[in-house]
C-alpha cells in the first residue's frame, strides 16, 4: 500500500498583487521504506509543502492520499486523529515539554491516542531504548544534550508505529555531526522498519540516508535523484548481496 500520494498541490498565500506562489503543482508518491530528501533554497517551498503533507496547513489547491485515502475534506477533528496514528512528526526546534520526563514526553502521543498508560510507557521504552537513551528514561529535557533532545523527539516521532515520519530540518538546532548522526539514526529505524520518511533540510550531507533527493525552487519540483542510501538496514544491505550471487 503506497504510503502518500500528492497530486498537483499547490498553495498561495494571500491575495491580488501580494500574493504569494509557495508550492505550485507539486505530484510525489512515497512506498513504505521510502527515504526522501527535499532541498532548496531558502523561501522555495519545502516547510509549506511539508506542512500541507502532515494535514498542518490546507492546500490552495490538489489532493493528498495518505494510505489510498484522500484526506482532503477531512474535518479538523478526523485530522487530528490521522496525525496522531499515521505521522510522527521531529521538528527543528525538539518541542519537548519541559515539565515531562524523556519517557513522559515519548508517552505523551500514544496516551493522547488511547493506549493505556501501562502499554504507553512499555512502547516509549522500547523507542527511548531503540535510540540509545535507555538510561534517561527520568531525565527533563533541561538535563539532557541537544543530540538526546532530538533523540526523544525521533523516539516521541516513532512510538506510535507511523507510516510516515516527517522531518523538518532535524538538524538545524545541532552541531552538524550530531544532526547528521541523529537523523541517520531516524532514517535507519525507520528503513528497518519499513516506515517512509520525508526530511526537509539544507544539510546535504543527509543524501547519505536518502534514497530520493527532490528539489524545490520557487515552489516546483525542479529535480528528483537517487540518494546514497549507505545505511546499517538489512533491507538495503541485502541488495548487493544478492547482486553478487
Ligand atoms: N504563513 C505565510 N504567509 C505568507 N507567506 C508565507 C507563509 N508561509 C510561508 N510563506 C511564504 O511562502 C514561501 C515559501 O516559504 P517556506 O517557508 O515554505 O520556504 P522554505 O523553502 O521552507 O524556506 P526555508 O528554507 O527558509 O525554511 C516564502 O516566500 C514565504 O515567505
Amino acid at each position: 500500500m503506497r504510503v502518500l500520494s500528492v497530486q498537483n498541490l499547490g498553495k498561495t498565500f494571500g491575495t491580488g498583487h501580494t500574493a504569494v506562489r509557495a508550492v505550485d503543482g507539486v505530484s510525489l508518491d512515497v512506498d513504505p521504506g521510502d527515504i526522501v530528501l527535499v532541498i532548496g533554497p531558502s523561501g522555495s517551498g519545502k516547510t509549506t509543502l511539508l506542512s500541507m503533507i502532515g494535514t498542518l496547513m490546507r492546500p490552495s489547491e490538489g489532493q493528498i492520499f495518505i494510505g489510498g485515502r484522500d484526506v482532503s475534506h477531512l474535518g479538523g477533528r478526523q485530522l487530528a486523529d490521522l496525525r496522531l496514528h499515521e505521522f510522527g512528526f521531529v521538528f527543528q526546534t525538539f518541542n519537548l515539554l519541559s515539565a515531562l520526563t524523556a519517557e513522559e514526553n515519548v508517552m505523551l502521543p500514544l496516551v493522547t491516542a488511547g493506549i493505556p498508560r501501562r502499554q504507553a510507557k512499555a512502547e516509549a521504552r522500547r523507542a527511548l531504548e531503540k535510540l540509545g537513551l535507555g538510561h534517561r528514561l527520568r531525565s527533563l529535557p533541561r538535563d539532557l544534550s541537544g543530540g538526546e533532545k532530538q533523540r526523544v523527539a525521533v523516539a516521541r516521532a516513532l512510538a506510535n508505529g507511523p507510516a510516515l515520519v516527517l522531518a523538518d530540518e532535524p538538524t538545524a538546532n545541532l552541531d552538524g555531526r550530531t544532526g547528521r548522526e541523529v537523523t541517520l539514526l531516524l532514517c535507519e529505524i525507520a528503513c528497518r522498519e519499513n516506515r517512509a520518511v520525508i526530511i526537509v533540510s539544507h544539510d546535504l550531507r543527509l543524501r547519505d540516508a536518502a534514497k530520493r533527493v527532490i528539489t524545490i525552487e520557487d515552489g516546483r519540483l525542479t529535480a528528483v535523484e537517487p540518494g546514497d542510501h549507505d545505511l546499517n538496514c538489512p533491507m538495503h544491505s541485502a541488495a548487493p548481496e544478492a547482486r553478487a550471487v
